[in-house]
């Protein structure tokens, strides 16, 4: 069974510090809005699906702690807390999209007692969270078809169990693949600075006996051109309304070296990831953060002293290079400002 990183229980939010892992595994305990919102920040918890699931119980808690005796500002207060959470990273539009819920879940309940509202906000957030699974696992089966017997699948950051509520989006169309029988060989890109690839996703891969070859960023293009690589499986961040996708730094790169391959570039992310209202990638935030990430390992210094650093943490792969996105609604292929909008209009 896949991990699922983040726990709710006993009205405790419990999730794996994933700054830890592979060589610790330490689970933290919250139950109040700023202390998530810092878990945010600071890669406790990161993923896109699973930033979004967070950020629900967050609000949540930020509901819960507004004074009973304080009716009429609750809906100021619970926007602060909402902001508070929305300030924490700019990409991932999952964040903003579970944020958006949880307010329309507050107004569509605001005539119901106060404590009777604060436990709705709570049944709210795990709904998230367990719709989040299930969906990826919808998502999964419709993408295993994309993946053949056999295969050798790079794959780029984590998007696996770990990012989400469970079992993962590109890691979730791998999973499919694998219960359906097929056998497989994953190369996990180590994905500098944070290396989200050889700590997480070789880390739950490995625990799940799926097998994966851990490789240097910059040695995907050398295994694609020894024929060593049969297609790549991306997760996103957000994904605009043309199929621009914006993910990992380093995607981009991947997708580039996939088209001179001629190897499939497929992304899978759930509709949540999907933002309309960005017309193209380049109206998408992306996130810079410290140049320690990319300067240090822990205490040990890579690089001189006061270098001037740049650290982009994603990157967009324009939708020409992408050769399908595969959601838990259908997988959309060649045209994909149309089959984008025709997926969103089918729940609608
Ligand atoms: C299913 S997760 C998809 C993306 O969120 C993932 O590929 C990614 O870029 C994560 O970035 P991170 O900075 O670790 O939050």
């Amino acid at each position: 069974m896949s991990i699922k990183p983040i726990l709710f229980e006993n009205g405790i939010l419990k999730m794996i510090d994933q700054r830890l892992l592979p060589t610790e595994e330490v689970w933290r305990e919250y139950s109040d809005c700023p202390s998530v919102a810092e878990a945010i920040t600071t890669m406790v918890v990161r993923g896109a699906p699973a930033i979004g699931v967070a950020a629900a119980f967050g609000a949540a808690f930020g509901a819960s702690h507004i004074q009973e005796d304080n009716y009429a500002d609750f809906f100021s207060e619970f926007e602060k807390a909402c902001a508070l959470l929305a300030a924490t990273r700019p990409t991932a539009v999952n964040l903003f999209w579970a944020l958006e819920r949880m307010k329309g879940c507050a107004q569509i309940h605001r005539d119901l007692p106060l404590p009777e509202l604060k436990a709705r906000l709570f049944a709210e957030a795990q709904e998230i969270a367990v719709e989040d699974e299930r969906l990826n696992r919808t998502l999964g089966a419709n993408g295993a078809p994309l993946i053949a017997d056999g295969a050798r699948v790079l794959t780029h950051c984590n998007a696996g169990a770990l990012a989400t509520a469970g079992y993962g989006t590109a890691l979730g169309v791998i999973r499919a693949a694998v219960e359906e029988g097929k056998e497989l060989l994953v190369y996990a890109d180590e994905t500098r600075p944070f290396l989200q690839g050889s700590r997480l996703t070789a880390w739950e891969l490995m625990r799940d006996r799926i097998p994966v070859t851990l490789i240097c960023d910059n040695m995907a293009g050398y295994l694609m051109s020894k024929g060593e690589i049969d297609c790549v499986i991306v997760g996103a961040d957000r994904i605009a309304a043309n199929g621009d996708v914006a993910n990992k730094i380093g995607t981009y790169t991947v997708a580039v070296l996939a088209r001179e391959h001629q190897i499939p570039f497929y992304v899978a992310a759930p509709l949540s990831t999907i933002d309309l209202s960005i017309a193209d990638g380049s109206g998408i935030p992306i996130e810079e953060r410290s140049s320690r990430e990319i300067t240090h390992v822990g205490e040990q210094r890579l690089a001189p002293d006061a270098v001037a650093v740049r650290n982009p943490a994603f990157d967009v792969t324009p939708a020409r290079l992408v050769s399908a996105i595969i959601t838990e609604r259908g997988v959309v292929t060649g045209d994909y400002s149309q089959g984008l909008k025709a997926l969103a209009a089918k729940g609608a």
